[in-house]
């Protein structure tokens, strides 16, 4: 028989082939600041995608004829890219900044050593070859105080996550200090169960960890209902207590936070998502001016006048001097009831002229503008291939697993016109308004026909039937035939597989609850029916994973798709949902298909404010819950007039 060969002397041929890529990629990140220095004096824009796109082809067809196959190498040169992007930026805005140069520098940031926080701040620092001196604080009032006061120079404040969407208490702190955003900084969040060395899975009886990793890693610890939870007020506070704990103790948190508390790594990707992404800004007292070659973000706060379509002729002001918005967010503003602040990201330079301009614009139009910082933006798109760039050369078992973003079906590349979901007098997707209520079956039972006259007569057109206890079919029967009767369309809710025996004969349209968003049987299922569907977006969705599952429910054949935004889970207040407005406005860029709000999961104090945030952004519909009839009808009398205006 063969001898295999020694698996010490792979490893070690492993090793120095490492140790000789870190050295060339080591050499080529000081080849990329020879290039911003030169880009310094010459003055030029720091990303060139033409160059990019002609050395990524090279570098595929090269890889292809040393085995290695397309999508692997343009993932790892996007990524060597991105860091050669963000070491240029960072050096130019460095050299921008000289003068207030400091030996070292005080960063503010929520936790202690090891949370995500303190890791940002760390990789931000690094970068700038800045020496960070920490200071923890406990909440996001006492980093901007240590900033105000002078304690510290930089706060570090995180502002969305890729899973839980906004942290509305920091949008919040941004209405009253006056410091200004002067960076932002986006790091993975890559949840492991860290244990005291030696621990082993049987032994962990406990698990200790902040509530926010605790709903991301949600799907993880249900598979393991026998352990239990402790809450902490941060990830740096769960590894603390495990590293002075025993063995039957594991923490979430990060690889490299555990280090810091002698933890190690039992598991790893433990979060529901594998792209779980955090974004922090950087607060300081004075504002820093982004040099000519770097990609800018500005970001401002307003207050639209009180009157229907304000909000769109500010977002108007923005397309008039072709700015791009990354990021449109409401908040309320304390004190005054039925009136919100927005914050907007541009992506531009406020010292360049088409900024000045709209702002200008826009302070006459608006009761309250404030630019809260212009900032180097991080945010490094990938430069992409042709696809006719990536074929896979046959054979390849990787075919299977290539996604044709270019063509995916619910994009506006792969259809153009907008798309119509017509059922009875409902008509989503021609710009109208569509107005559904929401209702249990218990309820409508007793007496259908009266209550289905009187809702249609409050202006609603369809019904949405939520189920509590499965119905005899008599009973689906009646529902739909009464609510037909008034002129109303009848939805059913899905909300688990075996629904789907029986609801679909009875329905006009069918709601896919956001819980099954992930369940590809499901969607496949329902693509291949021929009755419209709603989709509901996960609370735990990213946009991206929302628009996965359209197209997997679109490739079943069936087009007649409406998306529906139910709320996200937010970093301050997890046991909430908030709604995700920026989706609303990001979905509509990029998809054809029509998209709705449900605001039945939101916090009832601000529904009927969000429900005219949404239409003031075109919203094609809204699921609203059931309530007095009579205040309804107002309301929607006002929602539409405010959409014909
Ligand atoms: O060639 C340049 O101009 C560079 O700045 C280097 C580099 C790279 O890392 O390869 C980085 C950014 C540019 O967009 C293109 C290429």
């Amino acid at each position: 028989m063969k001898k295999a060969p020694q698996l010490n002397q792979i490893r070690e041929q492993i090793t120095s082939v490492d140790k000789s890529l870190l050295e060339l990629l080591s050499k080529r990140r000081q080849l990329s600041l020879e290039v911003a220095r030169s880009k310094e004096i010459d003055v030029r824009p720091i990303r060139d995608t033409q160059r990019e796109k002609e050395l990524l082809s090279r570098l595929v067809k090269q890889g292809r004829e040393q085995g290695l196959d397309a999508h692997y190498v343009l993932s790892l040169y996007q990524t060597i890219i991105e860091d050669s992007v963000l070491n240029q930026q960072a050096y130019l805005q460095l050299r921008a900044d000289q003068a207030g140069r400091k030996p070292n520098y005080t960063i503010a940031y929520l936790g202690a050593r090891g949370s995500y926080s303190y890791l940002a701040a760390h990789r931000y620092c690094e970068r700038r070859e800045m020496e960070m001196q920490d200071m923890g604080c406990h909440s996001f009032d006492e980093i901007a105080k240590a900033v105000e006061s002078g304690h510290a120079d930089y706060g570090f404040l995180p502002i969305e996550n890729t899973s839980s969407g906004s942290i509305n208490e920091v949008y919040d702190l941004l209405q009253h200090t006056n410091l200004s955003i002067v960076g932002e900084t986006t790091i993975d969040v890559s949840h492991c169960l860290l244990v005291k060395p030696g621990t082993s899975a049987e032994q962990i009886t406990a698990i200790y960890a902040h509530p926010q990793p605790i709903s991301q890693c949600s799907r993880y610890l249900a598979r393991h209902p026998q352990v239990k939870l402790h809450y902490c007020a941060s990830s740096a506070e769960a590894m603390e207590l495990v590293s002075r704990g025993n063995n039957t103790m594991a923490a979430i948190g990060s690889a490299e936070g555990g280090t810091l508390y002698q933890l190690e790594p039992l598991e790893q990707d433990l979060a529901n998502q594998k792209i779980n992404q955090s974004r922090f800004i950087v607060v300081a007292r004075k504002t820093v001016v982004v040099p000519e070659q770097l990609p800018a973000k500005t970001t401002l706060i307003m207050a639209t006048a009180q009157k229907p379509g304000a909000l769109v002729e500010a977002l108007l002001v923005l397309k008039a001097h072709n700015l791009n918005m990354s990021k449109l967010e409401s908040r309320p503003i304390p004190g005054t009831p039925w009136e919100e602040m927005f914050y907007l990201d541009i992506d531009g330079n406020v010292s360049h002229e088409d900024v000045q301009q709209a702002l200008q614009q826009l302070e006459r139009i608006t009761r309250f503008i404030k630019v809260l910082g212009c900032y180097a933006s991080e945010n490094v798109k990938p430069t992409r291939l042709e696809n006719s760039q990536l074929m896979i050369e046959p054979n390849s078992s990787r075919q299977a697993l290539v996604n044709d973003c270019d063509q995916a079906r619910y994009s506006r590349e792969f259809k153009t016109s907008v798309t119509e979901v017509l059922s009875g007098e409902l008509h989503l997707g021609n710009g109208s308004l569509t107005a559904i209520t929401a209702i249990n079956a218990e309820t409508l039972l007793p007496n259908p026909g009266q209550h289905a006259h009187a809702l249609r007569e409050a202006g609603f057109q369809a019904v949405l039937i939520n189920c509590l206890e499965p119905l005899a079919t008599d009973e689906l029967m009646q529902l739909k035939q009464q609510l037909n009767n008034a002129g109303l369309q009848c939805i059913f809710s899905i909300q688990q597989p075996a629904d789907l025996t029986i609801l679909p004969a009875y329905a006009d349209l069918l709601l896919l609850s956001g819980k099954q968003m992930f369940n590809k049987e499901l969607l496949t299922k329902m693509g291949a029916l021929n009755i419209p569907i709603i989709l509901e977006r996960n609370t735990m969705a990213s946009e991206q994973d929302w628009l996965n599952a359209a197209d997997l429910l679109l490739a079943g054949g069936n087009q007649q798709l409406v998306l529906c935004e139910a709320g996200v889970r937010s970093f301050s207040h997890p046991e909430e949902l908030t709604l995700d407005l920026a989706a609303l406005v990001n979905i509509k860029a990029r998809s054809h298909l029509p998209i709705m709000v449900n605001l039945c999961n939101i916090d009832v104090q601000q529904q009927a404010q969000l429900a005219c945030a949404a239409n003031q952004l075109h919203t094609d519909g809204l699921v609203l819950p059931a309530a007095d009839l009579t205040a309804q009808r107002q309301q929607l009398a006002q929602l539409y007039q405010q959409r014909c205006q």
